[in-house]
């Protein structure tokens, strides 16, 4: 495969969509195709439903996390795979990293277990390069209870000691996949956040 799979990272509200839809105008010389997790194809939509809905309180943690590994296998296999064999950059709102931080870290199913059930269904697709969004969860928290376009979802209802631990699986993922993982400071204005996005990915893009 010669494409390239850019993943973007963390907590809740930490601006991740926000810039992955201002990227959407940019020109970087070669076909992007955006997508986001749980979702991004039919199957892994219909997934992200189920999840995320917030009457189904009774969800057992291994099922939240073979359902984002079910829908994570649907979505490689019909989008992102077929996209990096034609040499295109998939840019990813959301994968892997998501699951060993909130079902690994933070609903204490252990990291190593949860990555171990994902090796299943990405088959050796990891990404190339992970941008991850640094933000206290305190901050993007507030940032979605202001907004009136994102939708609260099953996981934004969490304890806040959740979000914090989030934020914890989050460094400890980080520390793991150090070569593969940036740093991007998510806490200032978004033109801020989306000029240090755009550097980091033209250097890597060109390099
Ligand atoms: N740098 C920023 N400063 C202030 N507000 C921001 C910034 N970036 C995004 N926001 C606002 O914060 C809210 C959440 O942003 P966004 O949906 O992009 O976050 P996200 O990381 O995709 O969140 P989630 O993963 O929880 O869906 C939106 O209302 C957005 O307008
Ligand atoms: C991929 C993935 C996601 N999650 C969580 C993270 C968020 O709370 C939601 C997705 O909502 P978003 O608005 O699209 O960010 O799902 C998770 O717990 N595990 C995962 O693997």
């Amino acid at each position: 495969m010669n494409g390239l799979f850019i993943t973007f990272e963390g907590p809740e509200g930490a601006g991740k969509t926000t810039i992955l839809n201002m990227l959407k105008n940019y020109n970087f010389g070669r076909e992007v195709v955006f997508t986001r997790e749980p979702g991004g194809i039919h199957i892994a939509e219909k997934i992200r439903e189920v999840i995320l809905d917030k009457n189904h309180t009774e969800m057992d943690a291994r099922t939240e996390a073979l359902l984002y590994a079910a829908a994570r296998r649907q979505h490689l296999v019909e989008k992102v795979i077929p996209a990096l064999k034609d040499g295109k950059i998939v840019i990813c709102d959301r994968f892997i990293d998501s699951s060993l931080a909130y079902q690994g870290y933070a609903r204490g199913l252990g990291i190593d277990e949860v990555l171990s059930i994902n090796e299943f269904a990405i088959n050796g697709v990891m990404p190339d390069l992970t941008l991850y969004f640094d933000i206290d969860p305190e901050v993007g928290l507030k940032r979605i209870a202001d907004s009136e376009i994102r939708e609260v979802n099953r996981l934004d209802l969490e304890k806040y000691s959740f979000h914090v631990k989030v934020q914890e699986g989050y460094q400890k993922v980080i520390e793991r996949f150090q070569d593969r993982i940036i740093k991007v400071q998510a806490d200032q204005p978004v033109n801020v956040v989306f000029e240090e996005v755009n550097k980091i990915l033209a250097q890597y893009i060109c390099d």
